[in-house]
């Protein structure tokens, strides 16, 4: 499928474009998406030159709007405030795409009953440099080409029969930047405390994760195969691995991570619902 989006046909309108939105249109405006298809409605938002920008649906109705796509890209907990009012501009034309943590298809369809599809799609920041991760399930007439050339400059897309793990993997790769910016900060500040500079130990681990998911990612080979061509019998490595090891402690960690951010999926869903 082609990574250019010279040759997307319709209007974008974008409700919403803070971090993650934002970071998606930076990517989509490189692959060559008409800046002048869309249009960005969100009180807040940075100035984008050459795209038109409204701080109200209304402002963005009352100058003629129209949009055979439409993007949420606010918090969960704005779909209230927004959801009625453009509720009547999405018709059996529209595809309407989300990227709000927790809100299910099912509550989309709802929201927008007369969308021609409802597409939930899950990514990630690193969308921004074309390295990320997208999930995505949909319901309705979806037109998949048109989807899959939207998200492939993002990065990788996993295409989901239906949004039943979606919160799973909100945490898992929505949420996972963050968790591996943590990871590196603490290796980071490990190392700091052990005697390094702050500078080179940000320095060293931000190229020791980035080399060996790299390597991971080229090799093809599982983790366990890598991990036993850098620990020697006896050395310095395995050292560190039967602290890592321990108990099972890193694992119980990370699956208590994981589960948190799982949960407030579902919880923020029902804020969105007015139920929370
Ligand atoms: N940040 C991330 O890495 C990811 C975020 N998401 C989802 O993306 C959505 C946005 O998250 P962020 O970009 O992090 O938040 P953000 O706070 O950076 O952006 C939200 C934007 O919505 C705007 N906004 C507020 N009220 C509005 C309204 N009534 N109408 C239109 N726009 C309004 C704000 O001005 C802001 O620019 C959330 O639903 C989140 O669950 C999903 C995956 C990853
Ligand atoms: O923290 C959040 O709620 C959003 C969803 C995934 C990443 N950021």
């Amino acid at each position: 499928m082609t990574k250019s989006l010279k040759d997307f046909n319709g209007r974008m309108l974008l409700v919403g474009c803070g971090n993650m939105a934002g970071a998606m249109l930076g990517r989509w405006l490189k692959a060559g998406l008409d800046p002048a298809a869309v249009s960005i409605v969100d009180p807040f938002a940075a100035p984008r030159g050459g795209i038109a920008q409204f701080a109200s649906l209304a402002e963005w109705l009352g100058a003629g709007g129209a949009a055979e796509w439409v993007m949420l890209g606010m918090k969960p907990q704005q779909l209230g405030d927004v959801a009625n009012e453009l509720a009547e501009v999405v018709t059996g034309e529209t595809h309407l795409l989300s990227i709000l943590a927790g809100v299910s298809l099912v509550d989309l369809a709802a929201r927008f009953p007369a969308a021609r599809a409802q597409v939930r799609i899950l990514p990630n920041l690193a969308a921004r440099i074309g390295a990320g991760v997208s999930a995505v399930a949909s319901n309705g007439d979806a037109d998949e080409a048109a989807i899959g050339n939207l998200l492939n400059p993002l990065g990788t897309v996993v295409a989901l029969p239906d949004d039943s793990t979606m919160d799973l993997v909100t945490a898992f790769t929505g949420s996972g930047p963050a968790f591996v910016f943590r990871l590196i900060e603490s290796y980071a500040a490990a190392g700091e405390r052990l005697g390094l500079s702050a500078e080179d130990a940000l320095k060293l681990a931000t190229a020791t994760f980035g080399g060996a998911t790299a390597l991971l990612a080229d090799s093809g080979e599982k983790p366990g195969v890598l991990i036993a061509q850098v620990a020697s019998k006896g050395g310095t490595t395995q050292a560190g691995l039967d602290i890592l090891d321990s108990d099972g402690q890193l694992a119980a960690l990370l699956t208590n991570v994981l589960r948190a951010a799982r949960d407030r999926g579902r919880e923020l869903a029902d804020i969105a619902r007015g139920e929370g």
